[in-house]
């Protein structure tokens, strides 16, 4: 397995083989905890104006996402775990579009040599990591996203060096990695009162190592929209 580690939204866009974008902090935390409280489908959007289209076509669809960091006019969710760890999504649909990670995801759906795409982030990381594993691809790419897409951050940096790591049998030691993250950059509004979009929760919700045993996998549904939907490693 040839693995590579690529950045930012251009590196989506060259990425081949199983593809995992990366956003830990927060599009693809979020996108697991929205699934883990029953969302039947997350469709993942780049353009804020595609995920006012869809709720105008379908009413009942919830809309989660920002630009910013910050829940966007008429959305049901900011990009926070905190706001749908303990809501009750049982068979709807999300909506979801961020800076960073919805538009990985996009550009890589459409970059010619990519097979397969997958969301990557801390909480359910042993699961992606198996289910990668199960798939045995020739190539792998991990895309760390960073901050808009357009400044690299370390939470996606690590995240897919210590994906790498497990892969490869090197081993990995979380807890430094969590104390290291807590004084970056990009986990800088976790930590201020003022940030009330950003709750000192989401850090802990989004550095939750393997707290979901399922893998996030990109795919077309009939109606043609981009769809992610939760994938159990198959038993080795
Ligand atoms: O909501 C977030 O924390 C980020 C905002 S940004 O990328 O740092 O501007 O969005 P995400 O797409 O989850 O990185």
């Amino acid at each position: 397995m040839q693995i590579s580690i690529h950045a930012l939204l251009g590196g989506a866009h060259h990425a081949r083989g199983l593809t995992v974008i990366i956003d830990v902090f927060r599009a693809f935390s979020t996108a697991c905890y929205a699934i883990n409280a029953g969302a039947a489908r997350i469709i993942p959007v780049a353009e804020l104006e595609q995920a006012y289209a869809l709720k105008r076509e379908h009413p009942d669809w919830l809309l989660m996402g920002e630009r910013d960091a910050i829940k966007q006019p008429g959305f049901d969710f900011g990009n926070s775990p905190t706001e749908v760890e303990a809501v009750d999504l049982s068979g709807l649909t999300v909506v979801h579009t961020t800076s960073a990670g919805t538009q990985g995801l996009v550009a890589a759906m459409s970059a010619p040599e990519v097979s397969e795409v997958l969301t990557g982030s801390f909480v359910n990381l042993g699961a992606t990591v198996e289910y990668i594993r199960s798939r045995a691809p020739e190539a792998v790419t991990f895309v760390a996203m960073g901050t808009a897409g357009r400044e690299r951050s370390g939470e996606d940096d690590l995240c897919a060096m210590y994906m790498k790591n497990e892969l490869q049998g090197v081993p990995n030691r979380f807890e430094a990695i969590k104390g290291y993250l807590a004084t970056i950059e990009s986990a800088r509004k976790f930590f201020d009162p003022k940030a009330d979009y950003a709750p000192e929760r989401d850090f802990e919700l989004c550095t939750a190592l393997d707290r979901f045993d399922f893998a996030l996998t990109a795919g077309r549904d009939e109606d043609g929209l981009l769809t992610l939907r939760a994938a159990k490693p198959a038993p080795a």
